[in-house]
């Protein structure tokens, strides 16, 4: 569904992503795991046309991204849930997540149902300033924002940083449900071992900005663990 050849990545003169090659297979949860600052979220960013790529392919279902704006990412069914969530504090839960209608292609009015299903939350807070939210609920605010788009992909760039564990929970249920019985496309970024080994079908490990080893979640072995995890 997704695949990325040779992609090279820089900031000024340093270089972050070298000939990164990574498969992403249509249904699976597929975690992106690996050590601070191993360009885990730069590699996001070129994904979604936030960073320009020096060079390389990025594919989606067939067709070269590279070329494609980052506005037309998202209408061409990629949502994507910023580290850091990204919400409009000034916005209210409503407005936040009207803003994801924009980005649909079928200019569709009304926010689906199934958000409020998944979060209930959001429609108790509807009419709160995101600001006013805590941290786990402007994390499922961010999410149900880029659901409102009826994404074929959903991309997280660690949805469970900073957050309080029963959200965790919750967060974890609303992933396995829309990937195992929706059969939703997901990639996340995930440095949590426990929650990469409940959600995840698949597990990518980056080193120093390639991918070093894709495998079954189930092949995640100790061995790869302390080489590429354990700090
Ligand atoms: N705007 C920037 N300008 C220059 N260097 C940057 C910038 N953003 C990130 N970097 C550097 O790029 C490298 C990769 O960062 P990136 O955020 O992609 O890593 P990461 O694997 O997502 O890390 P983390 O888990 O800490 O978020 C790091 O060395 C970081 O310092």
């Amino acid at each position: 569904m997704i695949r990325i050849q040779n992609l090279n990545q820089q900031y000024g003169g340093t270089r972050i992503l070298w000939d990164l090659n990574l498969d992403i297979t249509e249904g699976a949860c597929t975690c992106i795991m690996g050590r601070n600052g191993v360009g885990k979220t730069t590699l996001l960013k070129c994904l979604m046309g936030l960073l320009p790529a020096s060079s390389g392919s990025i594919e989606y279902n067939g067709r070269e991204l590279t070329k494609v704006s980052a506005e037309q990412r998202a209408p061409s069914g990629i949502g994507y849930v910023p580290q850091g969530r990204d919400i409009f504090p000034m916005l209210t839960v409503e407005e936040n997540l009207r803003l994801g209608l924009l980005a649909r292609k079928d200019n569709a009015k009304d926010i689906p149902e199934k958000i409020f299903e998944l979060f209930p939350v959001l429609n108790d807070m509807l009419h709160r300033r995101g600001g006013d939210l805590s941290g786990g609920q402007q994390q499922q605010l961010a999410i149900g924002r880029a659901l409102v788009l009826d994404p074929k992909v959903l991309i997280l760039d660690e949805p469970n940083e900073g957050i309080q564990p029963n959200i965790v929970k919750q967060i974890g249920d609303v992933i396995v449900k829309l990937n195992q019985e929706e059969g939703l496309t997901v990639v996340l970024v995930e440095q949590k071992l426990g929650f990469a080994r409940r959600v995840g079908q698949e597990f990518r490990l980056m080193e120093k900005g390639r991918i070093v080893a894709s495998d079954p979640m189930a092949n995640l072995s100790d061995d790869l663990i302390r080489q590429h995890l354990a700090v």
